[in-house]
């Protein structure tokens, strides 16, 4: 096979359980359009689990047979793709068993190598695609070439070798889905909302679903006309390599760090500035981080970019506060970086996987950068919350404030607000609005943004929002419409029932967790409310990131 749906060139085939390889790497060598998939380190197959034993010495080690399942690792089988995860792996099943085959795509058969076995579910590669299959998803071609080199061995994107119409049909599916099996929500439109284009935007109309019942309209997802490039912010680990330094990306399911130049999902700027720190480090023998022993001392790079105003900012994170040569560190990154305003270190001696620690200081210049979104500031610290889309932010903060439908004359309560970002964006068209967080930083950003762009109107409080709201609610404070924009375990129950009790007209939940969202939302149906449209907005193409904003009235308002 060729063309878009890949170069296969498979040696090895075997076809339904005839070859076993224990040590679970592909015997045969193929090739789609994401480039060979057969053996070696790839994507990480982390496995399930749950499926460890132990062997004679105790040691832990992974099952490869287990009673009940039918397959075993290392066995090749030939299965047909019925879905996709939220992880971007092809969905296949096998005498009833599931299998999550990693570069599948739905509507494929494939010849997969089981590399890990569960109870419930296994683990797979792909090795060779058999066909298109009969999906009618598959209709116009859904696998392409991935354009970035390295994306067989990166663990950031996970959607490359799908075309891009279909990630944004994959994304509004994936939120129906949810609605439907976990809501118990009714969506409107059914097959043949599924059926339009993609990026199609006009309205649905009628919200019925033809027998009277009322349903959730699910719009499709809003993407971008261009979706590459668009990270403002990347962070680097920093590591040692053949040559010395290197830093880029930790290879899917491993601790490994691969040297990279070059990520097509980051803006250009970026990949420059992390090139000439990379560059000034190596020049000036800075030692990099060694994750098995804790020695070293230069453990990230995370710059960020405003396009608006162009500033870029450095934060050198490190293992100890001293940075041997730190003056003519800066002043190469000075030479070499366009636009940078600000040079910063944060120091963390911790052995943990989270990048930064509690002490940042500016080596050089601003404490912040500056960037612009629909017409707000926001000053950026080193360790601030911020959206890495600016494009899409802006659609997706313009959704929550035309579904919050304000009049000027409103009482809205922001929740999980961040550095104030929506908030900002709300109370240009409200009375008042109170935001609350529970990171004291992001709260002194957010009145800094509020200061910054003359807005008087928004209070802002620190401390979990389950725990201010009932204090804000025993204070009098009658909210019209509350906003949330929780992390993605979603809502705390608290605060759903805080909401229910404040019965405001309308709720507008922003989610990056369809599967949350959807929990959360038969609460406040149950509750009294009543969800009336969700839109999907694509904030992160080419991984399986799935941001949603959704629109909830109380029972007895009138619909939009
Ligand atoms: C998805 S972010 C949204 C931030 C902001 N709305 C924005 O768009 O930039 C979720 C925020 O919720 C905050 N958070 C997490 N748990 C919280 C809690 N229990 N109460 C208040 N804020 C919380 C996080 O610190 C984070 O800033």
């Amino acid at each position: 096979m060729s063309g878009r749906n890949g170069n296969v060139s498979g040696s090895g085939k075997t076809s339904g359980n005839g070859s076993r390889n224990a040590s679970g790497s592909a015997s045969g060598s193929a090739k789609d359009g994401r480039g060979r998939l057969g053996g070696g380190k790839s994507r990480g197959f982390g496995g399930d689990r749950g499926n460890r034993a132990g062997d004679s010495r105790g040691r832990s080690v992974a099952a490869t047979t287990m009673a009940g399942v039918p397959v075993i690792v290392g066995q090749q089988v030939e299965c047909e793709i019925i879905g996709l995860t939220h992880d971007g792996e092809g969905v296949g099943r096998v005498d009833g068993y599931t299998l999550f085959v990693r570069d599948a795509l739905p509507g494929e058969k494939v010849l997969a190598v089981v590399a890990s076995i569960g109870k419930s579910f296994g683990k797979a590669r792909m090795v060779e695609l058999l066909g298109a299959g009969s999906g009618a998803s598959n209709e116009g071609g859904i696998r392409v070439v991935p354009p970035c080199p390295i994306y067989d061995t990166c663990g950031g994107c996970q959607l490359q070798h799908m075309s891009y119409a279909e990630q944004l049909r994959w994304k509004r599916q994936h939120v129906v889905d949810n609605l439907a099996r976990i809501g118990k929500l009714q969506v409107v439109g059914g097959a043949s909302v599924q059926g339009r284009a993609v990026g199609d935007q006009r309205s649905f109309g009628d919200r019925s679903t033809g027998d009277g019942v009322q349903g959730v309209l699910v719009h499709p997802t809003i993407g971008m006309a261009d979706p590459w490039r668009y990270r403002n912010k990347a962070q680097v680990p920093i590591g040692f390599g053949d040559g010395g330094l290197i830093g880029g990306f930790y290879e899917a399911g491993s601790n490994d760090i691969v040297d990279m130049d070059a990520c097509l999902i980051q803006q250009e700027e970026n990949e420059e500035t992390v090139r000439a720190v990379k560059e000034a480090a190596r020049l000036l023998d800075i030692s990099p981080y060694n994750r098995a022993n804790g020695k070293g001392l230069l453990r990230h790079v995370v710059v960020r970019h405003a396009a608006s105003t162009g500033q870029r900012m450095v934060v050198l994170v490190t293992n100890g506060r001293d940075i041997p040569h730190a003056q003519e560190l800066v002043g190469l990154i000075r030479e070499k970086v366009l636009g940078v305003v600000s040079v910063c270190q944060n120091v963390n001696t911790a052995v943990t996987p989270v990048v930064f620690g509690e002490e940042t200081r500016v080596l050089w210049g601003e404490d912040v950068i500056y960037d612009e979104i629909g017409g707000i500031q926001f000053a950026i610290s080193p360790r601030s919350f911020f959206q890495v889309n600016p494009e899409q932010t802006e659609r997706l903060y313009g959704k929550a404030v035309e579904y919050a439908a304000l009049t000027g004359k409103e009482t809205v309560i922001d929740a999980y607000c961040g550095a104030g970002t929506i908030s900002l964006f709300l109370a240009k068209h409200a009375d008042r609005v109170y935001g609350v967080e529970i990171i004291p930083e992001a709260i002194e950003d957010a009145k800094r943004n509020a200061l910054l762009n003359g807005i008087r109107n928004a209070v802002f409080a620190v401390g979990p929002a389950e725990v201010v709201m009932p204090r804000w609610q025993a204070e009098g404070i009658v909210p019209d419409v509350i906003v949330v924009d929780p992390p993605r375990k979603g809502c705390d129950p608290a605060l759903i029932a805080t909401m229910l009790e404040l019965r405001p007209e309308r709720i507008v939940y922003v989610s990056c967790n369809p599967s949350t969202l959807a929990r959360d939302l038969r609460l406040l149906e149950d509750g009294g409310y009543r969800t009336v449209e969700v839109q999907p907005v694509d904030m992160f193409p080419h991984t399986g990131h799935v941001e949603a904003v959704a629109l909830l009235v109380r029972n007895e308002t009138e619909c939009i």
